[in-house]
């Protein structure tokens, strides 16, 4: 199975996890904005199965431009918002109930990490997010095949041996 992902400079790279026992592989497509008015190309959201907007809790700027970059691309996709630099909160220019406010417009997940600190953030909010692209399969397999059976139930009965010694009525 290949899982992607776009984030905010221009180059990729392939991690594989096993995640709740499924073997997973990572293609991370990295995008470089050249300025804050730079959005990524939607062909770019398109090849992707999830969607990574982060931002820095120290740099307000970068928090309006995912508002932006969501707002352009409007993605169909499941997506993560991520607020990084969580360790430095002396410089905190975006409060954690921003992040969370976003994230329910966004109707996303949420974390706030620290990249540079603690590795293990970064990779559960990889996971959190690969189990959205996988519930929306799962789920995109299911519609497909309640369309393709029809919407009545289907009963199975199959005889068993015991039936023939059932009263007959
Ligand atoms: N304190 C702290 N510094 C971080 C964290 N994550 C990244 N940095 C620092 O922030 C700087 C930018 O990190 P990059 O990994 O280059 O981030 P980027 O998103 O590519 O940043 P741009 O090059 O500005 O697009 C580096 O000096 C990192 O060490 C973090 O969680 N905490």
């Amino acid at each position: 199975m290949i899982f992607s992902h776009v984030l905010v400079v221009d180059s990729k790279y392939k991690h594989e996890v096993l995640l709740d026992g499924e073997p997973i592989l990572f293609e991370i497509l990295d995008t470089c904005p050249k300025g804050p008015h730079d959005v990524p190309a939607p062909d770019l959201v398109q090849w992707a199965d999830g969607l990574f907007l982060v931002y820095s809790i120290t740099d307000r700027e970068s928090f309006n431009y995912v508002r932006r970059v969501k707002q352009a691309l409007q993605p169909d996709i499941p997506i993560a918002l991520v607020g990084n630099k969580a360790d430095m909160v002396h410089l905190r220019q975006v409060s954690q109930d921003e992040g969370e406010i976003l994230a329910k417009d966004f109707e996303c997940s949420f974390a706030e990490v620290a990249a540079a600190e603690q590795v293990d953030q970064v990779a559960e909010a990889f996971h959190e997010l690969c189990r959205d692209v996988l519930a929306l399969r799962r789920k995109a397999k299911q519609s497909l095949l309640d369309r393709m059976l029809g919407s009545k139930s289907i009963r199975v009965y199959s005889r068993v041996k015991s039936d023939s010694a059932l009263p007959k009525d």
